[in-house]
């Protein structure tokens, strides 16, 4: 379904990771881990495109992926409804309804997405995944803000997504309770990656219209 093979990538003209390889079947989770800065969320966005990598291959089934971000990337000025009906039209995905149930969403369906509490934020952004009927799921530290109870709606979300023969490669410094193999990334940290005495990115460093994307 997913398959990284020999992968290197950069931030800010800087190498970050090299040599990272693993594969991701239908059904399965796999959990990225490392200390902050070690690249996750590097990788993660040259998985899903945002940037190309430096070398190696990254083989995915065409408009396969769904990427949910650091930032929730919601459209303050619609309501919780209007915002799936929004991505859902846009990926040509499922009803909204069973996005609504799995993330308790029902009772504020009618709520601008910019009244909501950053929790209830987290959820919606993480409800849209449903509705995209893609099915490999890359998740960047999917459970910020999200109370005890809400992180086990999304674990009992990725359950039922890679039952459904979906997978979900998640970057989190968590426990979600998943069976999921394990990658630290740490092993693959370049030579000169940026760190505590790293040198200054290049000044003529490409600038990267996607840095802020939210949800892909
Ligand atoms: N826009 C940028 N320009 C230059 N360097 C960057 C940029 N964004 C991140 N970096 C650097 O790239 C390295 C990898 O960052 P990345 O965000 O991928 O790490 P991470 O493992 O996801 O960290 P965390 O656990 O803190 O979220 C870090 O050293 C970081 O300082």
């Amino acid at each position: 379904m997913l398959t990284v093979d020999a992968l290197s990538c950069a931030r800010g003209g800087l190498a970050v990771l090299h040599g990272v390889g693993f594969v991701l079947n239908p059904g399965e989770v796999l959990i990225l881990r490392g200390p902050n800065g070690i690249g996750k969320t590097t990788l993660l966005r040259t998985v899903a495109g945002l940037q190309p990598p430096v070398a190696g291959r990254i083989d995915a089934p065409a408009e396969g992926l769904a990427y949910a971000a650091h930032a929730d990337g919601l459209k303050a000025q619609m309501t919780v409804v209007e915002n799936l009906e929004f991505w859902s039209a846009i990926f040509g995905g499922p009803p909204i309804d069973e996005a609504l149930r799995a993330f308790d969403l029902v009772g504020l369906r009618s709520r601008l997405a910019q009244n909501l509490s950053a929790g209830q934020k987290r959820r919606l952004g993480l409800a849209r995944l449903l509705v995209t009927g893609r099915p490999v799921w890359i998740l960047d530290e999917p459970t910020v803000s999200l109370d005890r109870a809400s992180v086990a709606l999304f674990a009992d979300a990725v359950r039922a997504h890679c039952a459904a023969g979906g997978s979900a490669l998640i970057a989190t410094h968590i426990d979600l309770g998943l069976q999921a193999e394990v990658l630290d990334l740490t092993p693959f940290r370049a030579e000169g990656a940026p760190g505590e005495a790293s040198p200054r990115p290049r000044a003529d460093a490409p600038t990267d219209p996607f840095d802020d994307e939210a949800f892909l």
